[in-house]
């Protein structure tokens, strides 16, 4: 039978009952479950069950991590360097974090996700406050999407004071758990930007001031439910990320779509591995050399699934252009400088009607 978009989702299931309920919560807009349904030509083709593939890059960063000799660690950056030009996605092994860790935080986040709505909805974000808990992606957007989020800045304080909105009496343990997440994401994702910026032979130390722990780095806790029809939707639909890089860790049941030459590629999930992306600002600054490329998750019928993405951002006065040295009479600056927060909140409110928010900051030729 062709689905149209006027077709119902069978509202039986307790995703699609999950749903109903919270757009018909009082402080969202009522919505009926047909907001969930794509327009014919832009679903996914498929939903995400079986078809993965392993031919993103896999890089062993062990030898970088430990290394003193810069000969072994030249030659992981020119692996890495390499996968962001090529693919704008990796995959990292060996990188010498606890499994235990990603293991603590998703256990938080799953029973934070398991609570009732009303609970939930007391971390909830708002209009002006982007970070907290959400449903069903953002109301400006096109079309609703299959997806409940914890999104979060990275910094001690505000991650518990988000936890003890939720639970005043078992914050402690979510609350450490995410902040030892953060801190270590934060740590990596220095390591990987030097790793980046070294494999592009400019000074590995150039950006580092931009960075700290306080900066505007963000963490997004991705839950997909278990979707009725989930060739009609998206867990998160075809979006670029907008920071410098993204370290995205997976669960086992798999989802994530990554745009290669047109076409969608199924990664594959991986036991104690990461899936590292290009977002907007690296591409800026290294002049399109790397690139921020489309990616999008995919929910499916019977297995809920969660993912945790870790955002590396400068801090919002940092202007962001295309490094010097990377740009000649033959490569001129392809963007215009802009702060870090400026895009942060044009992307926010652009990015879920265009894809390519960041081509509004090109140097008109
Ligand atoms: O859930 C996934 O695999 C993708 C998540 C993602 O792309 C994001 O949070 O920006
Ligand atoms: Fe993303």
């Amino acid at each position: 039978m062709p689905i149209t978009t006027r077709s119902t989702m069978p509202s039986s299931t307790p995703a699609a009952e999950f749903f109903a309920a919270y757009l018909q919560d009082s402080v969202t807009q009522k919505l009926d479950l047909n907001a969930f349904v794509w327009p014919e030509g832009l679903r996914p083709e498929t939903s995400s069950g079986g078809q993965f593939s392993n031919d993103v890059p896999e890089i062993d960063i062990s030898a970088a991590m430990l290394a003193k000799n810069e000969g072994v660690r030249a030659a992981v950056a020119a692996k890495i360097s390499k996968a962001a030009k090529e693919w704008g996605f990796f995959r990292i092994v060996n990188h010498g974090l606890p499994p235990d860790m990603m293991s603590r935080a998703e256990r938080q986040a799953h029973k934070f996700f398991a609570l009732q709505l009303d609970q939930k909805m007391r971390a909830a974000g708002s209009s002006s406050n982007p970070f907290g808990y959400a449903a069903a992606g953002p109301s400006r957007a096109i079309m609703r999407s299959w997806h409940e989020t914890l999104y979060m800045l990275c910094n001690h304080a505000r991650i518990d004071n988000l936890a003890n909105k939720v639970w005043p009496v078992l914050a402690f343990h979510c609350s450490m758990a995410l902040s030892d997440y953060t801190t270590a994401m934060n740590k990596l994702g220095l390591q990987l930007l030097e790793l980046l910026l070294q494999g592009l032979g400019v000074d590995r130390n150039k950006l580092t001031r931009h960075y700290s722990v306080e900066g505007s780095s963000s963490a997004r806790i991705n839950f997909y439910p278990p979707c009725p029809k989930p060739d009609v939707t998206f867990g998160l639909p075809p979006h670029t990320d907008s920071g410098t890089l993204t370290i995205l860790h997976q669960d086992a049941v798999g989802g994530l779509q990554v745009c290669r030459n047109g076409k969608w590629i199924g990664v594959q999930p991986k036991p104690n591995s990461f899936i590292v992306n290009i977002g907007d600002c690296l591409q800026v600054w290294s002049n399109n050399i790397y690139k921020s490329v489309e990616h999008r998750a995919l929910v499916n019928s019977s297995r809920a699934r969660m993912s945790l993405a870790f955002f590396y951002n400068p801090t919002d006065d940092t202007i962001v252009a295309p490094i010097k040295e990377l740009t000649s009479a033959k490569t001129p600056a392809v963007y215009k400088p802009f702060s870090w927060a400026e895009y942060r909140l044009y992307a926010g409110t652009h990015k879920s009607k265009v894809l390519n928010a960041i081509d509004h900051f090109k140097v008109r030729q």
